[in-house]
Formats: C-alpha cells, structure tokens, sequence
C-alpha cells in the first residue's frame, strides 16, 4: 500500500453516503482531495445491453455524468469533474479524435487546477490509445484509461469497479511519473507493455513480457516496477501543431504471404509499414524482397509480430542493416503502429527510427 496516505473508502451501496471534497488523515486537519478530470470517449463502460440474454449492446449509451454517479464513493477519492471528448465504439477510433484527446489532455494538465485525467475508452484499441497518449502527453501528472467487458446493464458489470480502481491510482501521488497507465480487472498496465488477450474474458489485458505495472483492488494499489522506458515528459514527440497524422498500415504475414498487398498499402498513401510477422518478424522471401524495394524508395519497414509474446531482434533471422528494416523490439504491430506514425513526423532514416524503439 501507498505508504503515509489513507487507504480510500471501499465502494458500499450506502445511498446516504455524501462525497467529501476533503480526505481527513487520522485526526489532521483534512486537505483537498486531488482534483480529476474524467474525459469520456465510449466504449463497454458506457455501453447499455440490448437484450438481457444477447452480447450484443449500444455502445456510449451512457454519458461521462451517468458512469460518475454509477459509482458509489467515487467522489471520496477525489474532486471530479468530467467531459464527454466523443462517444464512440474504440473500433471506430482514429488519428483525429487522438490529436483531439491528446491536446485536451495537454490542456488540462498544464493548469494547476487539474491533478490528474482518467479516460474512460472501448477496450478495442485501449492499448492503442494508451500508447500515444504515452509518448505525446507533454506532463508527469498521472494519465489513467479505463474499459470494462461487459456494459453497464449486464449482470456482473465490471466498469464501475474498474471507474473505481483508475480514479484512485489516478489520485494517487505515486502514479506520476509513471507514464500513461490502464487500469482494469484490479490491475495496473504500463501503456507501453499491456495488450489485449481475449475476446471476452474480464481477465483480457496482459502485459505478457514484463508482468503488470502493479495491482489494484478497491482502491488500495501496490506498485511494481517503474518503467524504464522514455514517455510523456521525456519523450520528443509533440503533436502540438500537427492536424494529421502519417499513414501507417499493418500487415499480417502468414504461410504463402503474397507482395501484392505491400504494393498496395504503398500506392494507397502509406508512408510506413509494419509487418506483423511470424515467428521473430519473419515472412515469405517474395515479401521481403517487395518491402527491401520500397524501403529504397523512403518507406519505412518496421518488423513485428503476430505472437502475443517475445522479442523481435535486429539482425536475428533477417539481416535488417541490409535490408534498411526496423526491429520492433518488444512492441506488439498495433504499437509499433503508433510509434511509427510518431517517428514518420520526424525522420524516414530507419537508423534514427530504430534508435525510437530501442528507446520508447
Ligand atoms: N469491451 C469493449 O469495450 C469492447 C466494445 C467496443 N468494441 C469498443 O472497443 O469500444
């Protein structure tokens, strides 16, 4: 547990409870609680079932208030205010609601009236969004994004535990400095390290080569390991300015992989590629030849995996110096992605875009 700070009231159903806006510690004098701001996007968390029985449900059915007053004594862990950024399904995110979010979120920080953001988001493309906001939020204040499973109506609905758990590491001191985190499922994940495993399972999100960032279970959170990673404060990458972001398209490699869908992502406008190879970023010889001839003309290549797990390694199975090819390292294709279209605003040498996954 955090040390010298106040174990947070556990959820009850006690309708009479009212929220403080102080936290008073063993008998001293209360102070503010901190001040966070919930930005909504959508998503399961705000989702409403169709029917009792089916999967299916309408996404963003509820709005930043209703999940805010969903959660009994949420207002005891902090001062909340919330805004809804949009409402959608995070299938349907994309460049230009991050650049709105990550603006936004640069905004709020940079007051001295916000101490903390959490984003309430689709568990889809979480890690996505989690991982740009983590090289392009320009503060050390804590950034928490937050899903559920199942909507809001199911039984055994997972988001208001989840609302819970993000908005107390987000008023947590010991979250800054920790880069973006996603809470879920009583567990804390580094933007960079989390992913999604499974399709259903309340246990989805796994960061499967370094463990969780630690763990979280009605409020009370115990830290693991600091990340070692460069992000937020430290990292080069600003959006401020930008109103697009580069193309970057994934493709998966597989047994017979065909050149013919490389050709086309190129002569569509995609001015990087990563290729979620198998096995340590492999794939079929007429593949790595395509790529080697568009990397001649500024493409960038990165190479990642389709496994879950594991490392791809320069110059391992493919001689990447020749072949003008970048190593992902230890990030997943949908992360490589967004390290990609962050570095395409900066360089197309891909010994200068391999030197940013060595380092982010
Ligand atoms: N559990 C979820 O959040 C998935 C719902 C939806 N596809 C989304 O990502 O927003």
């Amino acid at each position: 547990a955090q040390e010298g700070q106040a174990r947070p009231t556990p959820p009850s159903t006690d309708a009479a409870s009212d929220p403080a806006s102080t936290r008073s510690k063993g008998g001293r004098a209360a102070e503010p609680l901190p001040s966070v701001r919930i930005l909504a996007t959508g998503g399961t968390i705000a989702g409403a079932q169709g029917s009792p029985q089916g999967y299916g449900y309408k996404a963003g059915a509820f709005k930043v208030e209703d999940l805010i007053k969903g959660v009994p004594n949420l207002g005891k862990l902090a001062r909340l205010s919330g805004e809804q950024v949009v409402n959608i399904g995070s299938q349907d995110m994309n460049d230009a609601v991050w650049l709105k979010l990550a603006k936004r979120t640069n905004e709020l920080l940079a007051s001295p009236d916000v101490d903390a953001v959490v984003v309430t988001h689709g568990t889809d493309t979480l890690e996505e969004t989690a991982y740009f906001l983590d090289l392009v939020v320009k503060s050390d204040k804590p950034v928490v994004l937050v899903g559920s499973m199942r909507p809001a109506t199911a039984t055994s609905a997972d988001g208001p535990g989840n609302l819970y758990n993000a908005v107390a590491v987000a008023a947590s001191p010991e979250a800054k400095g920790r880069g973006v985190l996603i809470v879920i499922n009583d567990e804390i994940h580094a933007a960079r390290n989390v992913t999604k495993t499974n399709t259903t399972n309340v246990e989805t999100f796994r960061s499967l080569n370094r463990g969780p960032a630690g763990v979280v279970n009605t409020g009370d959170i115990h830290w693991y390991e600091k990340m070692d990673k460069r992000h937020t404060v430290d990292s080069e990458f600003s959006i401020a300015g930008e109103s697009a972001l580069p193309r970057v398209d994934i493709l998966y490699a597989h047994a017979n992989m065909s050149p013919d869908l490389i050709d086309s992502a190129v002569k569509n406008g995609a001015k990087g590629l990563v290729i979620a190879g198998v096995g340590d970023g492999n794939m079929t010889q007429p593949a790595l030849d395509t790529l080697a001839k568009h990397v001649k003309k500024g493409v960038v290549v990165v190479r990642s995996t389709r496994l879950p797990s594991g490392l791809v390694l320069r110059n391992n199975e493919i001689n990447d110096d020749q072949k003008g090819f970048v190593a992902s390292g230890e990030l997943n294709p949908a992360k490589s992605r967004v390290l990609l279209q962050l570095a395409l605003l900066e360089t197309k040498d891909p010994t200068r875009v391999q030197r940013m996954f060595e380092e982010y």
